[in-house]
């Protein structure tokens, strides 16, 4: 009976991942990504330079130099991700239209890792030389091309000739990207277990696309073609076999034809997996030589699980290629960075130097010290050099900046590059641009946020929106919801939106078994209000309003933080928290702040919420706040005080009030970085403040924290760049409550109430000090 349940309830788990996964794609525009001009297309001028007449003038300039096609067109940052769909990640031949979600995918980390441009292209056809004369014909439309999921043998046959036929750097990513990091990830296992790669006895399973390009790169690392042993599908790969080619052959003189994979595990250094899931059991873990290293590569499920080969040895230093285990050995952590350096030096193709250079770059940089923001990102408090962290992580941000220049430089220096970089540290500049923060900011909130779970009451848990998102959040491990409100009607509104809300809370403050805790905080509510025209009886009622209870919960210990709002309106909302939470010490009123994620990277802004027209000491009040919480997010704020004038450009009461409320900041905050007053234009065009304002403190800063000077234009302003500008918005963060509350706006998303959570979680683990076990023990 048990059993049965257990395997409802993960079958009902992977029901939905699958629909999360599908919704994810199919919601809003289908897919994963879109075009977008890089330059302005809105007047008719614009159009005529874009496009006809204006367009033949780049058009001639390229007929008469080629390579000006770098110079106007976007060609150079443009690869091109090409598969027929025939060896798509584990799940094999399923042809070119299934493999378009990997694609997609794979565009989609070029994006975010190095800011390189992809179109998709899935082509439907697996005759080698028919697929490579189309390739081929596609060169004038790219600056590189990366191959993806194409099966062997054949892969090895497209890529040799295209590779030797295009101008242009050809790789193929499933060979290549695997064999370098792999690669970093063996240097750094062998140096931990004291064993030298010219004696290690390896075991591969798997001789396809992927393995075969590991192992020839490991020879050329100083491994011995003899210490190898092979298997593909018929078996070990030995001499008498007459199916091999020239790069099997070398590898398959040492094996006789009966050997099998656990008798080769027999005291084996290595183990790398890069064929099918579960083809290696504990006993052959714990056979192998003593410090053994156990790759096991296979997407999705690994020759053998991470559980059951750490728990076969306490010696082994075990990887995979999935990120939810230590050790991720996967090729995201290499082909985003190689193309932007081959890219970037205009390379003719990716030759065995650079795969080297981004080799020694990677198995360097995880032993350098790991800052913080890859701590956050992981949920971990230090990551560092060791057999749990032998190769770095997806996530990290150093890895453009170094390992772009490591290949740029070794195509330079190997005589590949047709274009030079002299200045390395603007170049590694320009890379760290790049990346930008609005991505990272949100992974950082996340994690940070996992790091410690927080209590979170919802209290508009009837609705299904905030269902939804309270069940994101359990899963994710970044908080334990709880919800208040009327059970039957909570799981009905749940069982009909397919939400899953096993091991969540439900209290519903009104039900018998509350009653004890009603009376408990109504006596407190009645103790603080008494003297504030609240009676006992008034005091008894404001009970079984969920967002009295739910305060009252946060404020005596028994939640730590609370979301409302969504269906009530503002002051009904704020008003209990204000009546028993109150304001922090020395904070006199409270202040609500949105954070905007914009293409330009975060955006604080404050007020937007609460003070209509504050005076200069209430805008300084409300700057501190803001600054507070942006450190918070790991942020230095650096803070612009708004209006419609520039330093003193108009002497009006309302430009006054922001140069006024400057004056007492500098005054009581000397070390914060604001400046103003300052119209918003100039507050976020550095050049624009550089070039007529070169006095101003936030001169090369970037800056991210924009205070109004009254509720109407913060108010206007966020919904703006909500709205036109596409951003999106988290808030309204309140600031300056002793513990957190918060309140959404009527309608929020799912994303923003999951985001809001996530604030509100970050929130209370700065505001208490109470430890993840009381936590849950208390639940
Ligand atoms: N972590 C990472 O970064 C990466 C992981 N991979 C994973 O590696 C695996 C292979 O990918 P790829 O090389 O592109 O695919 P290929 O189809 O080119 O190669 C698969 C190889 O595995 C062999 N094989 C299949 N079943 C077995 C078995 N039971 N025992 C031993 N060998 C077997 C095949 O044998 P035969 O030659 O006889 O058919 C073939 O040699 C996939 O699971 C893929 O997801 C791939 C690239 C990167
Ligand atoms: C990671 C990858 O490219 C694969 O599994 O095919
Ligand atoms: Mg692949």
């Amino acid at each position: 009976m048990r059993l049965d349940n257990e395997v409802k309830l993960n079958f009902m788990k992977e029901q939905l991942r699958k629909e999360q996964a599908l919704d994810y794609h199919a919601k809003g525009r289908p897919g994963k990504i879109e075009v977008i001009p890089t330059k302005d297309a809105k007047t008719q001028r614009d159009l005529s330079l874009a496009y006809s007449p204006g367009v033949a003038e780049p058009c001639m300039e390229i007929f008469r130099d080629v390579e000006d096609v770098y110079k106007y067109t976007a060609k150079g940052n443009l690869v091109g991700v090409i598969s027929n769909g025939t060896a798509v990640l584990g799940l094999g031949n399923i042809g070119p239209d299934a493999s378009k979600p990997v694609m997609e995918g794979k565009a989609v980390l070029f994006k975010i890792f190095s800011d390189i441009d992809v179109f998709d292209i899935e082509i439907n056809e697996t005759d080698p030389d028919k697929f490579i004369q189309i390739v081929l014909a596609l060169e004038p439309t790219f600056g590189g091309i990366n191959l993806e999921d194409i099966k062997a043998p054949e892969c090895f046959y497209i890529e040799k000739q295209l590779r030797e036929k295009m101008k242009i750097p050809v790789m193929h990513d499933d060979q290549h990207g695997t064999a370098i990091i792999s690669s970093a990830a063996l240097l750094n296992a062998l140096e931990l277990q004291g064993k030298d790669i010219t004696t290690a006895k390896f075991v591969v399973s798997g001789a396809g696309a992927a393995a075969m390009s590991c192992v020839l790169l490991y020879k050329s690392l100083g491994a011995t073609a003899e210490n190898f042993t092979l298997f593909d599908k018929d078996g070990v790969l030995h001499s008498l076999r007459t199916d091999l080619d020239d790069d099997r052959k070398q590898f398959a003189v040492s094996a006789t034809p009966d050997m099998t994979l656990a008798s080769a595990m027999k005291n084996a250094d290595v183990f790398l997996g890069l064929s099918v899931g579960n083809v290696v059991s504990p006993e052959m873990i714990q056979s192998m030589a003593p410090k053994p290293i156990v790759f096991a590569m296979a997407n999705p499920n690994p020759e053998i699980s991470y559980e059951a080969a750490t728990a076969a040895r306490e010696d082994v230093i075990m990887a995979t290629g999935r990120s939810d285990y230590p050790n991720q050995v996967n090729n995201v952590l290499g082909f985003p960075f190689i193309f932007r350096g081959a890219l970037d030096v205009r390379a003719t193709q990716i030759n065995e130097q650079m795969k080297l250079a981004a080799v020694k770059a990677l198995a360097d940089l995880a032993k350098s010290a790991v800052p913080d923001i890859v701590n956050l990102a992981y949920n971990e408090k230090t990551i560092s050099f060791g057999k749990d962290y032998i190769i770095p992580k997806p996530l990290d941000p150093r890895l453009l900046s170094t390992v772009a220049p490591a290949v740029a430089r070794a195509a330079m220096e190997s005589g590949v590059a047709k274009k030079g970089i002299q200045d390395w540290d603007a170049y590694k500049e320009e890379l760290d641009h790049r990346l930008g923060l609005d991505n990272q900011l949100l992974r950082v909130i996340g994690n940070k946020a996992r790091l410690d779970p927080k209590r979170l009451v919802f209290a508009d848990a009837d609705n299904w929106k905030v269902l939804k998102a309270a069940q994101i959040l359990f899963d994710e491990k970044v908080a334990y919801p709880i919800l208040l409100g009327e059970e039957t009607k909570i799981k009905s509104v749940a069982a009909a939106n397919g939400i899953d809300l096993d091991g969540i809370t439900i209290i519903d403050p009104r039900s018998d078994k509350q009653e004890a805790k009603r009376t408990q905080y109504s006596d407190l509510y009645f103790k603080k209000r008494q003297r504030k025209g609240i009676n006992e009886y008034e005091a008894i009622k404001a009970m079984n309003d969920r967002n009295y209870f739910g305060c009252m919960m946060v404020e005596t210990g028994d939640a730590d933080a609370m979301i409302s709002g969504l269906t009530k309106n503002y002051p009904d909302t704020i008003r209990p928290a204000l009546q028993i939470i109150g304001t922090e010490d020395g904070v006199k009123k409270i202040a609500g702040m949105y954070l905007l994620i914009t293409k330009k990277g975060p955006l604080f802004l404050a007020d937007t919420t609460v003070n209509f027209n504050p005076t200069p000491e209430e805008i300084a009040d409300i700057t501190n706040l803001a600054a507070r919480e942006v450190q918070n997010f790991n942020l230095t704020p650096r803070i612009a005080l708004l209006s419609y004038s520039n330093f003193g450009s108009s002497d009006s009461p309302e430009a006054k009030v922001m140069s006024d409320a400057r004056k007492l900041v500098k005054k009581r905050y000397p070390s914060l970085i604001v400046d103003g007053e300052m119209q918003a234009s100039v507050a976020l065009n550095p050049q624009m403040l550089k070039d007529s304002y070169p006095f101003s403190e936030l001169v090369n800063q970037d800056v991210n924290t924009l205070i109004f000077p009254n509720l109407a234009a913060g108010n206007i302003a966020y919904n703006l760049l909500k709205e036109v500008g596409n951003a999106d918005a988290i808030g309204p963060i309140l600031l300056g409550l002793k513990k957190p509350v918060h309140v959404l706006q009527l309608g929020s998303s799912v994303r923003s109430i999951y985001n809001m959570a996530l604030v509100a979680v970050i929130d209370a683990q700065m505001k208490s000090k109470t430890k993840n076990a009381e936590i849950v023990g208390k639940i």
